[in-house]
């Protein structure tokens, strides 16, 4: 069984009466990307900044790479690397002397840094830039600096923090590429972001921060379904199967020029058996099927309007039933 990297029960924090974590639960297993969506102020920063010891919580038992964070602030330091929105980079020095102060840092003997320096800024594609002043690097070339920095002390654990805020697309896919490299190599990490996009190309698990409660959390695919909208259809060439298909299907409606039904559905496994059998009793063959579900943007909409649906564990077979 996987074990968690980052588990936090109970997590809260106020500034003066303003509540922004209202008793949180988490559970990042290792080795997946957890991503934390919320709108602006929802309190995503300040749940990064917690995780990674910058911020005192409230209350709440946290546990990051096996530590307990408020015992053991030091161990989780040295199990975790953060990057993002506090960027590390120094503008002013080149590329490689950031490495060079990072690996220093983490108290690398010289040779040693020099070599973990080289192979990063070469693994980020920063080799031929390394000797230019921070200051001059593109925004994505900042970020991955930033990257390769905290994978100086080779943490387990990695809080990215808006990573691919403000770059261009072509910049933000190379993020997510180097994003994947590191969880194939087995890091977790935990991924806040404002592109519901980014959330779904990369995270395994996804939770929408509302109010300072976490407003539904599962995999892309479940939250899609906690949202109205999602249908199947069917698409016909022959206009006695699509007659025979509207009459077997009470609930669709069709468009007679195109030959094609809607079925409100929620794309689950059981919806579509249910479609499927009926068209079987029916002996109807349908040319195409396709299911359309919601994006994550309906999602994100939908949960973090003024009332949002209550919380909804997605966790497993059982409890998606309750997705529905
Ligand atoms: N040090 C602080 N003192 C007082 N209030 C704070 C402090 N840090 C954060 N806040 C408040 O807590 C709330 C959550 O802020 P936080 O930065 O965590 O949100 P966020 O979800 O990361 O937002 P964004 O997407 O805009 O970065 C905001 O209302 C913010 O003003």
């Amino acid at each position: 069984m996987t074990s968690s990297a980052i588990t936090a029960n109970g997590l809260r924090k106020s500034y003066g009466d303003k509540t922004v974590l209202d008793g949180i639960d988490l559970a990042v297993p290792e080795g997946t990307v957890f991503s934390l969506l919320g709108p602006n102020g929802a309190g995503k920063t300040t749940a990064v900044k917690i995780l990674s010891t910058l911020v005192t919580p409230d209350a709440g038992d946290i546990r990051v790479g096996g530590h307990d964070l408020a015992s053991a602030p030091q161990a989780v330091r040295g199990a975790i690397g953060v990057t993002g929105q506090f960027s590390a980079v120094d503008g002013l020095i080149t590329g490689e002397e950031n490495m060079l102060l990072m690996a220093d840092l983490h108290h690398l003997p010289r040779p040693e840094g020099r070599r973990v320096a080289a192979e990063l800024l070469e693994r980020f594609d920063l080799t031929e830039a390394a000797g230019k002043p921070a200051s001059t690097y593109s925004g994505g070339m900042k970020r991955r600096l930033d990257i390769a920095m905290t994978l100086v002390g080779d943490p387990r654990i990695i809080f990215l923090d808006e990573p691919t805020t403000g770059l261009d697309p072509r910049s933000r896919h190379t993020m997510w590429q180097i994003i994947r490299a590191l969880v194939t190599d087995g890091v977790t990490v935990f991924l806040t972001t404002q592109y519901l996009e980014e959330a779904d190309e990369l995270a395994d698990r996804i939770a929408v921060l509302h109010d300072g409660r976490i407003a539904a959390e599962g995999t892309a695919e479940e939250l899609k379904r906690l949202v109205p909208g999602g249908h199947v259809r069917l698409r016909f060439t022959d206009p006695t199967a699509y007659r025979d298909a509207t009459a077997a299907l009470p609930h669709s409606a069709g468009d007679d020029n195109t030959l094609t039904l809607q079925i409100p559905s929620d794309g689950s496994q059981r919806d579509l058996r249910t479609i499927l059998d009926r068209l079987d009793d029916a002996g109807i063959e349908a040319d195409e099927l396709t299911v359309h579900t919601p994006d994550l943007d309906d999602v994100f909409f939908a949960l973090t309007a003024t009332t949002a649906p209550a919380a909804v564990p997605a966790q497993t077979d059982a409890t998606k039933e309750t997705v529905r």
